[in-house]
């Protein structure tokens, strides 16, 4: 019998398809929540889900559960720096989503390796504060992430409160969601999501692409446990340009992912708990 040497080949493309695998990689560089509701446990789950390969790039530890977060570490910048070289010299990924990313130091880092690597296709959700109340962004690293993190996203998806500091003002209607995605397109050169999901009446998005608003419409679902909902709607929608589709056409898709997630009512722990990632595990 011939003994082969080196890496077994089975996992061909054939077979790969055959589980209706392609190999699209998508890498997360976010917080980790030990929890698994948020951060790059969300992300992986997402990513996952679309029948994804996921990779991650961890830039803190975090301890919180579903009532709140308790304690916050930083990974070290060169760490940070160490772990993106040890994706991008061996699997490149095909999409980007950032999260998390607590500290000056951290952004540098991340937006100069984007850059060295001509990374693709990347989705910054600006995370500042938890939907717990809890800052995980210092607050003198809001300059940086503008400064540094904006110019290399291809997105990037503020929730309301976010919009609101980073705009000066306050949204309370579908209007002044429009004057929001305006101003930062405008500030910042940036394609903008504006999430709606705290808001009061529906959960309509809007999309800000290249000086055009459009609305990603969606009905509010009556379910308290959200959280994690932006991580994963910015891993799905990474997912979608990884995929090779539009930005609108990724965003769209994402919406209808994380809706279901919403829908399928999953009720963990005693607080804000976490989405149902198994909703369209078997479609
Ligand atoms: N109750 C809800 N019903 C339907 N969609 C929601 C609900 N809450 C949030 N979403 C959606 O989840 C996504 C994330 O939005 P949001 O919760 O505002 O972000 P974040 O988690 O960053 O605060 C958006 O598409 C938003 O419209
Ligand atoms: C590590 C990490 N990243 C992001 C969030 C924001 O998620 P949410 O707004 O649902 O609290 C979080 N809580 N933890």
């Amino acid at each position: 019998m011939k003994i082969s040497s080196g890496k077994p080949q089975i996992h061909t493309s054939a077979l790969l398809e055959k589980w209706g695998l392609v190999l699209i990689k998508v890498l997360t560089i976010a917080g980790s929540d030990c929890s698994g509701g948020a951060g790059i446990q969300a992300d992986i789950k997402t990513i996952t889900a679309h029948k994804m390969y996921a990779m991650s790039v961890i830039t803190a530890l975090t301890a919180q559960n579903t009532k709140g977060v308790s304690g916050v570490a930083d990974t070290a910048p060169e760490f940070v720096a160490e772990q993106l070289d040890a994706v991008f010299t061996d699997i490149f990924p095909d999409a980007v989503k950032i999260g998390m990313v607590s500290n000056p130091d951290i952004i540098e880092v991340i937006a100069e390796r984007l850059q060295h690597y001509k990374a693709r296709n990347i989705v910054l959700d600006p995370v500042m504060v938890s939907t717990s109340g809890s800052r995980l962004l210092s607050e003198n690293a809001i300059d940086a992430l503008v400064k540094k993190l904006f110019p290399v996203a291809d997105l990037v998806t503020p929730n309301i409160p976010e919009a609101e500091g980073l705009c000066g003002f306050s949204i309370r209607s579908h209007r002044d969601m429009l004057l929001a995605a305006e101003t930062l397109y405008n500030r910042f050169y940036s394609n903008v999501l504006i999430k709606g999901g705290h808001l009061l009446f529906d959960a309509a998005d809007l999309l800000y692409e290249n000086g055009k608003g459009a609305w990603i419409p969606g009905e509010r679902i009556n379910n308290p446990n959200t959280h994690g909902t932006g991580c994963t709607l910015s891993s799905a929608i990474a997912c979608g340009l990884a995929r090779g589709k539009t930005l609108h056409e990724s965003v769209c898709r994402g919406k209808e992912y994380i809706s279901g997630a919403l829908k399928a009512q999953l009720d963990l722990g005693s607080g804000s708990g976490p989405l149902n990632h198994m909703w369209n595990l078997y479609s």
